[in-house]
């Protein structure tokens, strides 16, 4: 008989509820992670930290309340790293609790340490000390995650030349800094220092950024960080950086050399497969150490699954909890649905982004027919109050049957609001139901009616003449 029904590498988002949810089916569970992981990426060096450093930087700064209280308006003039990480400490090491009691009061038995295949039901768990014992199981979930990508050509020192994980532990604010690679990562940070009075340089080979969002909705977020002094260099490809005594020199493939403080890389991320020896498990993994999985997460040895961002797209903490979920109940033969095609994402830019559904381009693209309808938060009572002028949601409606396309929100609360156009998109609801809607007012929510409204004008305006 194995030691565990399942047993779990990784404690992430997809690890931790991979293990709770078999424990819930009355499953011995497992999981192992180094001692100073519990919670994973996600709770460390991931999201939690990135978006409690937001909070501080939101809160320090005052850069939201300046169209109340006028431009110069700030909460501490010198903000120090130390007033930064104070609270992301706190929020960290309470989360890593709740992680912990959770674990606990399920029966989840959590290791410390790291694991490797010895064979396809058995794990070496190496402790801190060194030693080394073994652990078996039926089933194994690897959630692994990934590490920051680092170019060999670029010697980290992780004060000056830095990845998305040293970023937390900086010395400094940086008067300047270079961000490598405009994707999710680089723009929150981007975001970031740009309000704390950072000169910030955004290199991105690509003729773009985000591409995934409403065009309208990333040329507005462009806007806003131009106006933070942020310079974007599209089409540019880093060749070399450069360490010297006074700052660091960035050398494009163009010729260009921007000097800065730091420079940060956040231009992908590698999967963490390469001290799992998944050769043992009869396992491979590709060159970005990402495993295959079907749509189950299984991966080609049946009673191993993967989830989480060790199996690539789309890499977030939302999907990689029920990717954990979803795993575990198939391997305990617990029935379970396929995870809803409608995923929204959330970008907590400054100010954020979030949408569901499909962009106005993508219709275009699939000739699907589509009507807009926008509310401007400086239109709503709530928007005046709050002092955010430039908040918008767009609703993307069908001419055809007047159900909800894709929810485009950009500015204050966007991350939230969205799961009101998910919802209804996700019942199969129309525009009316939100025109006929009371909302609360004076809300942000109350700009689905307004954006509602506005899509039913001009789809009346349509019907009109077509008639
Ligand atoms: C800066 C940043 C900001 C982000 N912001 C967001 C956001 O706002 N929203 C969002 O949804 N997502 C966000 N993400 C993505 C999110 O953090 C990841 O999608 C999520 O952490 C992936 O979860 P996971 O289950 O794959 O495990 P991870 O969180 O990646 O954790 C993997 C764990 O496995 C452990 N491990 C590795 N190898 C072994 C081994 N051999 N034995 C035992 N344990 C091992 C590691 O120590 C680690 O604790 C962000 C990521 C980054 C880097
Ligand atoms: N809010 C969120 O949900 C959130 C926040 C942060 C991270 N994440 C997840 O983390 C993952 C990793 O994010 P990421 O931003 O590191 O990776 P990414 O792959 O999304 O973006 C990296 C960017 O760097 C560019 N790049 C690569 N090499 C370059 C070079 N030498 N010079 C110039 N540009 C270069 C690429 O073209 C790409 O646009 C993503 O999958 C994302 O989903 C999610």
């Amino acid at each position: 008989m194995p030691d565990f029904d399942m047993l779990v590498l990784g404690s992430g988002p997809g690890g931790q509820k991979a293990a709770i949810a078999a424990a819930k089916l009355g499953r011995r569970a497992a999981v192992i992670d180094r001692p100073d992981m519990v919670g994973g990426v996600s709770l460390h060096t991931g999201t939690i930290p990135s978006k409690t450093l937001r909070e501080a930087v939101l809160y320090l700064t005052g850069l939201t309340q300046r169209d109340l209280y006028g431009q110069s308006y700030r909460l501490k003039e010198d903000i120090t790293v130390a007033d930064l990480t104070a609270r992301t400490q706190h929020v960290v090491g309470r989360e890593t609790d709740v992680i912990r009691s959770q674990l606990s009061r399920n029966n989840v038995q959590l290791f410390s340490g790291t694991g490797r295949f010895v064979d396809p039901h058995t794990v070496a768990l190496r402790e801190a000390g060194g030693q080394e014992r073994r652990i078996s199981a039926e089933h194994v979930v690897i959630a692994t995650g990934t590490r920051p990508a680092r170019p060999d050509s670029v010697e980290f020192d992780g004060r000056t030349i830095l990845d998305s994980d040293n970023v937390l532990t900086i010395e400094r604010v940086p008067r300047s800094m270079v961000i490598v690679g405009a994707g999710v990562i680089g723009m929150e940070y981007a975001s970031m220092f740009a309000a704390l009075g950072s000169k910030v340089t955004v290199v991105e080979k690509r003729a773009g950024m985000l591409d995934m969002c409403d065009v309208e909705v990333i040329e507005s977020l462009k806007y806003h960080l131009r106006d933070l002094a942020v310079t974007f260099r599209f089409g540019e490809t880093v060749a070399a950086v450069e360490r010297h005594p006074r700052g660091t020199l960035t050398v494009l493939a163009s010729g260009k050399k921007i000097p800065a403080d730091a420079v940060m890389y956040s231009a992908g991320r590698q999967g963490l497969t390469d001290e799992l020896d998944l050769e043992k498990a009869g396992l491979a993994a590709d060159p970005r150490g990402r495993i295959e999985v079907d749509e189950h997460y299984r991966t080609a040895v049946p009673h191993i699954y993967a989830v989480g961002d060790v199996i690539g797209f789309p890499a977030l903490a939302a999907t990689s909890m029920e990717q954990g979920r979803a795993a575990a109940y198939h391997a305990c033969g617990e029935p379970v649905a396929r995870m809803h095609h409608l995923q929204p994402i959330g970008i907590y830019t400054i100010p954020e982004i979030s949408f569901v559904g499909r962009t106005e381009d993508q219709l275009t693209e699939d000739s699907v027919p589509f009507e807009v309808g926008i509310a401007r938060y400086r239109e709503l009572a709530r928007g005046q109050i709050i002092g955010d002028a430039h908040g918008m949601l767009k609703l993307l409606v069908s001419p055809v049957d007047r159900t909800l396309l894709g929810v485009h929100c950009f500015g204050s609360g966007a991350t939230e609001l969205i799961h009101i156009g998910q919802s209804v998109m996700g019942c199969g609801g129309t525009v009316d139901y939100l025109v006929d809607a009371v909302f609360n007012y004076p809300t942000l929510a109350e700009s689905y009616k307004v954006a509602a409204l506005d899509a039913t004008n001009r789809l009346r305006q349509l019907d009109r003449i077509g008639d």
